[in-house]
């Protein structure tokens, strides 16, 4: 272009001069935040396959129709099965390529949880017939638990499945509107089986709720099965984001199952309409749930992680104010403000990173220990996965909305990559499980071991976490001292529950820098993000921390100033930090937060592409603009 500057040119890495400061290794925090090389290795390629794949394009999602939008996301979902086909792609590939095509869709209910409520509800029986049609793609599961009239109740749900013995069949059937299944993502257009959660009746006695293997639609033309209404609820918060998922309305009248499509692993129904109960928890009905939460927690680190990328790089690239004699204006990354806003994300991302692998490490063993029929566990990893889905899904919604304040004006440009962003993380503040019903589990859990919590704190945690496991003990102690009851003092409660499970995060932190860590200045750069993240939940909950009386004013005045002496730590290594994050452009989907920082010549050229500019004289002129002026000139004229 004309007068193009050098600082505008392509090609030229804006942001050299920042990745210059960099004081650590930034290819060893790449293996760091990836989990180990060979996972690192999988994320590179599959992420640069995806990228290089114009198949897999996403810029013009926000122009498209709901329908062409959802047409759209039916073509990239079969064309990244072919591609997993085609390449052979492993299991652990093919997952990584759906999360890097980055769009919401029914695949993500089938592998998500479709597939793992058979594995952890079938019977091994079950699991041979129907894993290997889930694992072909020859049937398309979604999970179909929610209704119109309940959703967090799980138990208030209406659907039932009453045993016939004459026929040896369970028939579905929702005897209310709102027990029309209500929100099951894939379910509104392409799900051809349901897992459906119902009340188990036999012999006119009820048994609680229960999973059904349902098939909706026929295998030969896709039309809904006799018995079966099913569509989708309609457009959902925000343009294109969400609106890329058929969730679904589903009814059910009278449908006839085999019996054998009760999810037996639980709880059995024998032919002759004996009910029995096999010795596990009821709750391991749930189990599906407490997966998915584990896996939300590592979704947020990473959702978190995008935000904040863009924000850090484009508060590098923006500057506004503070020219000396015609010098260049200030970076914003440099004002005090804009760090102590952002740099607290960078250390929540990292944090989040950590929990995410110790989560998945809990679930794995309780999911060992169940099989040996231990569930000595269950409790704390219900209670873990509950709390911490609830701390990290708000931290992260409320992160993704800061850095788009962090961005200005820009932030709010869809082609920041911020706002679909945003509207496609804040559900996750609500599906599998309310945030705040979830830390009401959690409080419920606390209530229960609150004897045993000193013991089991300071026998776990590292030393580092006095003050946040005394706050935890004296908020408990606050709301048990008094004899009130749990409804009560819910709301009360749920704060103990989020100290709690900040308390948790801030260990597993901590845990994490006493392991190996290999690469030059790569713990030191942890070391400072654990102390951000715990330090600026100190001042921030503050209050808390000076009741206890486990730290003085003058305490909260040095963590102040330590927060302020860790940012300008943090300062020649935040994009470093942020390039560990390994994102390709494709996957970032934004202008502001590209690599190379060469920002506003692509906004410019970005704005040009938009279909209202198609015409330089807008569709509706004629009709509407120009009568107006004219009226307004025969005004004028009066
Ligand atoms: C990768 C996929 C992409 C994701 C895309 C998003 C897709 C979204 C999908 C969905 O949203 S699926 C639907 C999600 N729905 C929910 O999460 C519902 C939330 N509600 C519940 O989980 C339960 O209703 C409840 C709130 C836990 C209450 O359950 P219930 O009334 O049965 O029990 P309580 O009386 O509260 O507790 C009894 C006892 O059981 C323990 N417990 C409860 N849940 C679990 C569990 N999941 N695991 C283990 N134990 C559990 C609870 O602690 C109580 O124990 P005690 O105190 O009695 O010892
Ligand atoms: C994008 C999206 C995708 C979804 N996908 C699926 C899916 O694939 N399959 C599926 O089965 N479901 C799905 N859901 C449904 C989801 O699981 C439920 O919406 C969620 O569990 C919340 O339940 P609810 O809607 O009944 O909320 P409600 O419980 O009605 O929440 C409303 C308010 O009531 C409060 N509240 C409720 N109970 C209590 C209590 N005991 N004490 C204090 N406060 C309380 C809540 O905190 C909240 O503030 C999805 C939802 C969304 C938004």
């Amino acid at each position: 272009m004309e007068g193009v500057g050098e600082e505008e040119m392509e090609g030229v890495d804006h942001l050299a001069h920042e990745r210059n400061k960099s004081e650590f290794d930034v290819d060893a925090m790449k293996i760091v935040w990836a989990g180990s090389p060979h996972a690192f290795d999988v994320s590179d390629r599959i992420s640069k396959l995806v990228a290089s794949d114009p198949g897999f394009r996403k810029d013009n999602r926000s122009t498209l129709s709901r329908k062409e939008l959802f047409k759209n996301t039916l073509r990239k979902a079969a064309y990244a099965w072919k591609t997993i086909v085609d390449l052979r792609l492993s299991e652990e590939e093919a997952a990584k390529l759906r999360f890097y095509v980055d769009e919401p869709a029914f695949t993500d209910l089938h592998w998500g949880m479709f597939i793992p409520a058979i594995k952890g509800q079938g019977t091994e029986e079950q699991q041979q017939k129907w894993l290997p049609l889930a694992y072909k793609m020859q049937i398309i599961g979604c999970y179909a638990q929610t209704e119109l009239g309940h959703g967090s109740n799980v138990q208030g749900l209406e659907t039932t499945a009453t045993f016939d013995s004459q026929t040896d069949e369970f028939i579905i059937h929702s005897p209310t509107l709102t027990s029309s299944k209500w929100w099951p993502g894939g379910l509104g257009k392409v799900a051809t089986h349901a897992i459906a959660y119902a009340r188990l009746i036999v012999g006119g006695r009820e048994h609680g709720v229960h999973g059904f293997i349902v098939q909706l639609r026929s295998l030969e033309d896709h039309s809904p099965l006799l018995g079966i209404t099913v569509g989708d609820i309609g457009m959902k918060f925000g343009n294109g984001a969400y609106n890329t998922m058929d969730n679904g309305v589903l009814q059910f009248d009278h449908v006839r199952i085999p019996r054998n499509q009760m999810l037996m692993r639980v709880s059995q129904v024998t032919c002759e309409g004996k009910y029995k109960q096999s010795d596990v928890p009821r709750q391991l009905v749930y189990g599906t749930m407490v997966y998915v939460r584990q896996t939300i927690v590592a979704d947020a680190s990473c959702a978190l992680s995008r935000a904040v990328c863009i924000a850090t790089r484009y508060s590098a690239v923006r500057r506004q104010f503070g020219s000396q004699n015609g010098g260049p204006e200030t970076q914003v990354i440099d004002y005090k403000t804009q760090q102590s806003r952002l740099f607290p994300l960078l250390a929540s991302a990292y944090a989040f990173r950590f929990i995410g692998e110790w989560l998945k490490w809990l679930y794995a063993d309780v999911t060992q220990r169940l099989q040996a029929n231990d569930f000595s566990t269950l409790p704390e990893a219900h209670a873990c996965t509950a709390g911490l889905k609830s701390l990290t899904t708000t931290a992260t919604a409320d992160g993704i909305e800061e850095c788009r304040k962090l961005c200005g004006g820009h932030g709010y440009l869809c082609s920041s990559g911020l706002p679909e962003l945003f509207a496609v993380y804040v559900p996750a503040c609500t599906y599998e499980g309310d945030n705040t019903v979830l830390l009401l589990q959690v409080a419920r859990f606390l209530m229960k071991t609150v004897s045993q919590l000193g013991s089991r704190l300071s026998s776990k945690k590292p030393v580092g976490t006095i003050a946040y496991m005394t706050r935890v003990e004296h908020l408990m102690q606050c709301r048990c001292g008094v004899q009130r009851g749990f409804a009560e003092l819910s709301a009360d409660l749920v704060e103990a529950a989020v100290a709690h499970c900040q308390l948790i995060v801030v260990s597993k932190f901590i845990e994490k820098l006493q392991q190996e860590i290999p690469g030059k200045g790569v713990k030191q750069q942890l070391e400072v993000l654990c102390n951000i993240y715990a330090l600026f939940l100190l001042h921030k909950h503050q209050g808390d921390f000076l009741s206890t009386g486990c730290i003085t004013p003058k305490h909260a005045a040095l963590a102040n100033d330590e927060l302020r002496s860790l940012y300008s730590q943090v300062r020649p290594n935040a994009i470093a930090l942020v390039d560990a994050f390994n994102y390709t452009d494709h996957y970032l989907g934004s202008i502001l937060g590209c690599y190379d920082g060469n920002v506003y010549p692509k906004l410019y050229e970005a704005a040009w592409k938009d279909p209202l500019n198609e015409s330089v004289v807008p569709d509706g002129y004629h009709l509407y603009i120009r009568p107006l002026l004219k009226q307004e000139i025969r005004t004028a004229r009066l």
